[in-house]
């Protein structure tokens, strides 16, 4: 069913390389995916495997061989279309909350920051920018009144992560990518980060996920489709339940013994 429509954001045939002469060393090979709206895609492997390296080709920010594209349009340098619209309408979430939140800014003004910067355009009054940002740290489960004026040395590691996941969809994104968003968390906020990305996927239904970990634990109860990736190389593909019933490759059965609890 979902084959038969345009993906929002796929990647073709990506591979990558890095260095000169014998120091020239592949890290990407032919990794092919498809994202479509209203589905959340994990792609997992372990250190090295290259997540990283991918989710910068798909955010545009690194060249590769192979192709990109959002909404059918090429992602291929900063100008092109398929970028500025990919970078207008994607959330982004990093590992560390301590290192993407600005330590000198209160949690209202981190998440009311990417309003501001499209305020313009998005024709939003300051009292608008402030009830917006007020609602998206209420939907990622934080007291708004009470975090609003806290700094990130304020907060936990979880309530500092949820105030850059408040960030992340305060714009409405249509694309939520979080790259291993609960790595520095520990088992308890973990948990409830993953209850927080449950909820945000119930009340956004046509917002899609790409979800990067290194643990198949933290994916399975929230991704549609899982792509393992192992030495650049797609190992398997397939659905959640598929992935984890029937793991085709000893690659994604030595990850599924070391799921975390
Ligand atoms: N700028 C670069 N120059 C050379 N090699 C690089 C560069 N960036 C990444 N690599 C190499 O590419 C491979 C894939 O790295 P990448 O960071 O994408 O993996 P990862 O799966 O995200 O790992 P981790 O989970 O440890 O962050 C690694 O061997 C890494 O050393």
């Amino acid at each position: 069913m979902s084959q038969h429509r345009v993906p929002l954001l796929r990647a073709q045939t990506i591979s990558k390389f890095y260095g000169r002469g014998h120091q020239r060393r592949q890290v990407l090979d032919q990794v092919s995916l498809a994202l479509y709206e209203g589905s959340c895609l994990a792609i997992v492997g372990g250190s090295g495997s290259g997540k990283s390296t991918l989710v910068r080709i798909l955010l545009g920010l690194e060249a590769s061989e192979g192709t990109v594209t959002y909404r059918g349009k090429a992602v291929e340098g900063r100008h092109s279309l398929g970028y500025q619209a990919l970078r207008s309408e994607a959330g982004l979430i990093f590992q560390n909350p301590f290192t993407s939140l600005d330590p000198r800014w209160s949690a209202l003004r981190s998440v009311s920051e990417p309003l501001r910067i499209h305020a313009k355009r998005l024709a939003l009054s300051d009292e608008q920018i402030q009830q917006r940002s007020l609602a998206a740290m209420e939907a990622v489960g934080l007291d708004a009144q009470d975090f609003a004026g806290r700094f990130p040395r304020d907060c936990s590691g979880g309530q500092a992560q949820r105030i850059a996941v408040a960030r992340a969809i305060v714009t409405r994104p249509r694309l939520l990518l979080a790259d291993e968003p609960m790595s520095s968390l520990d088992v308890s906020a973990r948990q409830d980060l993953i209850a927080t990305f449950q909820k945000l996927r119930q009340d956004n239904p046509r917002t899609a996920l790409i979800l990067v970990s290194h643990d198949l634990g933290v994916v399975q109860h929230m991704a549609d489709r899982i792509l393992v990736l192992h030495n650049g190389r797609v190992q398997e593909e397939g659905t959640t339940n598929q992935v984890l019933s029937h793991p085709t490759s000893a690659y994604t059965r030595a990850l599924l013994e070391a799921v975390s609890q």
